[in-house]
C-alpha cells in the first residue's frame, strides 16, 4: 500500500541559535526514520503495512529560539488523564534546567485561562513549584472543555510575549491547537504550537497509544478483577463493569484481553442486537447455562443504537442512552421471565480510572514526551505533536492526528484477539434485524 500521508513538520524559520545542551548527541534536524506502520495501531483499515518516513525526535544542534529570552506556556484541556502532571514537570524540567529559559507559564483552566473575561490568574511555573507534582492524578492547571475563539487566544500570548504553547490534550485539544496555529499563520507570528496528545480513550489518529491510557486499563483491570470475584459468588453471579469511552472501546478492550475472566465485552464501534437468536441476552444464558456465572464489561458508548434519538429505551423509558442502565433492566426482566434466579453486581468505578496519578510506564512516557516536546519548540518547530510509534519518540504534524478520531477496528486482528479471549460470537447481532423490542 503506497503511502499519501504528508508527515513533513512544519518550522518557523531558520535556526541560527545554538543549543546550550551538554549532550553527546544531537538528532539531525529533519532526521526521519523509515517506518512501515501497522494500520491496525494508528485507527487505520487494515489493508497491510503503511510505509512512511517520520521526523525523529529529540534535542538539535541549532535553536530558532535565542533561550534566554523565550517565554513558553503549557495548558492543559479536556478531560483528566494520569500522567498529565507528569508532562508539565516535564516541560518545566527541561526547559529551565537545560535551556535555562527565564519562564514558563501555567495557563489555568484550560483554554478560559487565555480570555481575560475570566479572570483566571496565571502562574509562574519553576522547579521548585512542580517537583513533586508527579505524586498527584489530575492536572495542577485545572481543564475546561469549552471552546474560546482563536483570535482571542493569540492576542493573550501576544499580550504575555509567549514563544512556544504547550497544549495538553485529547482530539478536540489537538484540533483546538490546529486552530491557534492557523491564526498565528495568519497573524504571521512567529510562535510554536506544540500539541502532547492525551487521553484514557486513546482515540487520537495515528498515536499508537496517548499517554494515561496504560494506567487508566491497569485501573480498570482491579475492578473487572472484583465482578469476577462477585460472579463466582452467587448461583448464576453476573459481574458487570462500565467502562469509559464514549466513541471509542479501547480501555475496555485493552482491559479485557488483560484480565482473562470476562465474557462479553461490549463497544461503540460493535453493534449488537439484545434479543433474538444471536442476540446478548441468548448468548449469556448460554453462557450461565454451561459455567453458571459470566463477566460483562460494557464501554459507556456501547450499544447507541439500541436507544431512539431521545435516549430512550425500546420500552420507551427516558434513561438517557445509559447503556448499563438498560442491559441490567433487560438481563433481570429476561432471567425473571424465564424464572431463572440470577444474581446481577454491577461495578461503575467511573472517574476513578482517570484521576489517578500515572503508573511506572505511563510516568517514563510522559517524561520523554515533555522532553521531547520541549526540543521540538526551541527548534522552531510547530504545528505538530510529539508521540511514540514502534518503540520511537517521533514527531507529527497535527494536520495528520486531526484528520479524524482513532476507532477501534473490528476487522483487526486486534478485536480477533479480543473475541477469542472472551469466547463471545464475532457477532451478535441478529440475521433478521428487526427484533430489539
Ligand atoms: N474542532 C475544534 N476546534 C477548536 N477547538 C476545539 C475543537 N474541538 C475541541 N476544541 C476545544 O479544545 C478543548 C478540549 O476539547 P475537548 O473538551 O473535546 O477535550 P479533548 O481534548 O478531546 O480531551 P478528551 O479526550 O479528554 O475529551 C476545549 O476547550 C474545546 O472547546
Ligand atoms: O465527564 P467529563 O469530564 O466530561 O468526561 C467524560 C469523558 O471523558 C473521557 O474520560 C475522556 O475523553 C471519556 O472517556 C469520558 O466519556
Amino acid at each position: 500500500m503506497s503511502s499519501s500521508y504528508d508527515t513533513r513538520i512544519e518550522t518557523i524559520g531558520p535556526s541560527k541559535v545554538t543549543s546550550p545542551l551538554p549532550l553527546w548527541r544531537y538528532i539531525e534536524d529533519r532526521e526521519t526514520v523509515p517506518m512501515n506502520l501497522d494500520p491496525e495501531m494508528i485507527g487505520e483499515e487494515p489493508n497491510g503495512p503503511i510505509p512512511l518516513e517520520i521526523e525523529v525526535a529529540g534535542p538539535r544542534s541549532n535553536l530558532f529560539f535565542d533561550p534566554s529570552k523565550t517565554k513558553c506556556a503549557i495548558v492543559t484541556c479536556g478531560g483528566l488523564c494520569p500522567g498529565i502532571n507528569d508532562v508539565i514537570r516535564a516541560i518545566v524540567m527541561e526547559a529551565h534546567h537545560n535551556y535555562k529559559v527565564p519562564s514558563v507559564l501555567g495557563i489555568r483552566f484550560g483554554l478560559q485561562g487565555f480570555i481575560p473575561s475570566y479572570g483566571h490568574p496565571v502562574e509562574e511555573l519553576t522547579p521548585d513549584s512542580v517537583s513533586h507534582i508527579h505524586e498527584f492524578g489530575g492536572t495542577i492547571l485545572s481543564s475546561s472543555r469549552g471552546p474560546q475563539p482563536p483570535e482571542d487566544i493569540v492576542d493573550a500570548m501576544e499580550r504575555m510575549n509567549i514563544s512556544i504553547l504547550f497544549m495538553i490534550g485529547g482530539d478536540g485539544t489537538m484540533k483546538a491547537a490546529q486552530a491557534i496555529q492557523q491564526e498565528v499563520a495568519r497573524r504571521g507570528n512567529k510562535m510554536s504550537i506544540i500539541g502532547v496528545p492525551k487521553t484514557i480513550d486513546n482515540d487520537v489518529h495515528f498515536v499508537s497509544k496517548t499517554f494515561g491510557f496504560d494506567t487508566a486499563v491497569e485501573k480498570a483491570t482491579e475492578a473487572i478483577g472484583c465482578a469476577h470475584a462477585e460472579a463466582l459468588g452467587a448461583p448464576n453471579g453476573i459481574g458487570m463493569v462500565k467502562l469509559m469511552g464514549r466513541e471509542s472501546g479501547f480501555i475496555a478492550a485493552q482491559a479485557t484481553i488483560a484480565l482473562k475472566e470476562v465474557n462479553f465485552v461490549l463497544i461503540p464501534e460493535s453493534r449488537f442486537d439484545l434479543h433474538g437468536s444471536n442476540g446478548f441476552l441468548r448468548h449469556l444464558e448460554k453462557r450461565l447455562d454451561k459455567r453458571g456465572h459470566a463477566v460483562i464489561v460494557v464501554a459507556e458508548g456501547a450499544g447507541q443504537e439500541l436507544f431512539d434519538r431521545k435516549g430512550a429505551d425500546p420500552s420507551g423509558n427516558i434513561i438517557l442512552g445509559d447503556i448499563c442502565s438498560l442491559l441490567r433492566k433487560e438481563i433481570l426482566d429476561h432471567f425473571h421471565k424465564k424464572a431463572q434466579e440470577i444474581t446481577l453486581k454491577f461495578i461503575d468505578p467511573s472517574y476513578i480510572i482517570r484521576s489517578v496519578p500515572a503508573n511506572s510506564n505511563d510516568r517514563v512516557y510522559c517524561g520523554f514526551l515533555g522532553q521531547h516536546a520541549v526540543h521540538a519548540g526551541m527548534a522552531g518547530k510547530t504545528s505538530m505533536v510529539v508521540s511514540m510509534i514502534q518503540d520511537r519518540y517521533i514527531y507529527l504534524p497535527l494536520s495528520l492526528v486531526t484528520q479524524k478520531r482513532k476507532t477501534l477496528n473490528i476487522n483487526s486482528n486486534y478485536w480477533g484477539s479480543v473475541l477469542a479471549s472472551t469466547g463471545q460470537p464475532s457477532s451478535m447481532e441478529n440475521p433478521e434485524k428487526n427484533d430489539n423490542c
